[in-house]
């Protein structure tokens, strides 16, 4: 009774103490609610000016005075299509001289015929498109990811570690990121139960985008003149996750990015978006909206293959902006190596007149550097230029 009037009303010293240590982390508990709060459920509740957290410094504000303007950029001026003609064989020189101008000129290219049924891409965006949309966000928070570790499996809405966070403006983006590959780390009942093929479909758009990037690192390696497994035995077994990304419309698509600008931080990327566009590349001093294709898949060079070709193919700066009436939904299928594999300049790219650009690095160390430090552009990967 002593105690709870005490508390209460604050008047012993002792009460006192009870109710700052409580109001304290009553504030800490309200910090945590706020940046745990789900984009969407913002997004939802009609306001009318985005929260503090989410706005970027005017100079990482992306240029859109209205939501109409946000493809501005024409065909010509875009990553390039490629056909890969089902990887046949016959094809091979042409479809490797290709991807290899691609990779150097944009780090980025879109492929079609790669093999992949239009109907598991329409599928995925289906299953991801409904889980974001028809589930309540209470039940989308069962499979909360862990906000305490990097990359975690599940629902999330940040990237960072909580210590690089407070100076870090926060993306418009909520996620689902799965843990596809190596099978040993595939557990579908993490996965969304709702809609009911969500898993199923999930783990066919694995096993096929697997082979898509195996394919894709042959014809890589060659374009360089390299033998065609060269990268694919650098990386080792892939560690695959996909991430799908849900964009809710923005009040304030101006002061806002979705996800910051970045490059990935494994080998190689597959990303499929939908058809309301707001993917971005960074090229030539200037932000180049990706064109929304639906039935191609965008090939993204992620810092891994950047070490592995000695700089010859770096790796694509990107990021995604947003826009005040339409949700996007993006899913992008990221191949990296185990955290013990040790990555440095493939030999055969190196010489007394060539010597290694990059320093060897752990894939381990790699990615906890990168959560670490946060994105920001390239910086990761420049901080391993050797002379720099
Ligand atoms: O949503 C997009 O288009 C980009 C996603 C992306 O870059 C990522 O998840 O790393
Ligand atoms: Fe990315």
């Amino acid at each position: 009774m002593i105690h709870a009037s005490s508390t209460e009303c604050g008047e012993t010293s002792e009460g006192k103490e009870l109710g700052l240590n409580w109001n304290k982390e009553r504030k800490k508990k309200e910090r945590m609610d706020f940046q745990m709060m789900r984009v969407q459920s913002l997004s939802e509740g009609d306001i009318a000016e985005v929260p503090a957290q989410y706005i970027q410094p005017p100079e990482e504000r992306p240029p859109i005075s209205d939501d109409l303007t946000v493809i501005d950029n024409s065909d010509e001026d875009n990553v390039p299509m490629i056909d890969v003609f089902g990887f046949a064989s016959e094809q091979r020189d042409t479809v490797c001289k290709l991807i290899g101008d691609a990779c150097a000129q944009w780090g980025a290219f879109h492929i079609t015929n790669h093999g992949v049924p239009v109907e598991l891409l329409d599928q995925i965006r289906g299953v991801g498109l409904s889980f974001f949309k028809d589930c309540p966000v209470k039940d989308k928070l069962k499979y909360a990811c862990d906000p305490n570790s990097p990359a975690s499996q599940g629902y999330g809405s940040k990237m960072l570690r909580p210590e690089a966070e407070t100076s870090t403006v926060l993306d418009w983006r909520d996620y689902f990121d799965h843990h596809t590959l190596p099978l040993s780390r595939r557990d579908p009942s993490r996965w969304p139960h709702f809609p009911s093929n969500y898993r199923q479909v999930v783990a066919h758009y694995s096993d096929e985008l697997k082979l898509v990037a195996q394919k894709l690192l042959g014809l890589i390696s060659e374009s360089l003149g390299l033998p065609t497994s060269c990268i694919e035995d650098a990386v080792g077994e892939f560690y695959q996750n996909i991430t799908i990304s849900y964009y809710p419309a923005c009040p304030q698509p101006h002061l806002t990015l979705g996800l910051q600008s970045h490059s990935d931080m494994g080998v190689i990327t597959l990303l499929i978006q939908d058809h309301v566009g707001g993917l971005q590349i960074f090229k030539d001093s200037r932000w180049i909206t990706v064109h929304p294709q639906s039935h191609s898949i965008l090939v993204i060079l992620a810092d891994q293959m950047e070490i592995i070709t000695n700089g010859k193919y770096r790796s694509a700066q990107h990021r995604a902006i947003t826009n005040s009436s339409s949700p996007r939904l993006s899913v992008a299928t990221f191949h990296d190596p185990a955290k013990t594999v040790k990555i440095s300049p493939a030999f055969e790219l190196t010489s007394n007149s060539s010597p290694p650009k990059y320093h060897e690095v752990k894939y381990g160390d790699y990615v906890s550097s990168w959560y670490t430090k946060g994105p920001k552009g390239k910086r990761n990967i420049d901080a391993l230029l050797i002379n720099c």
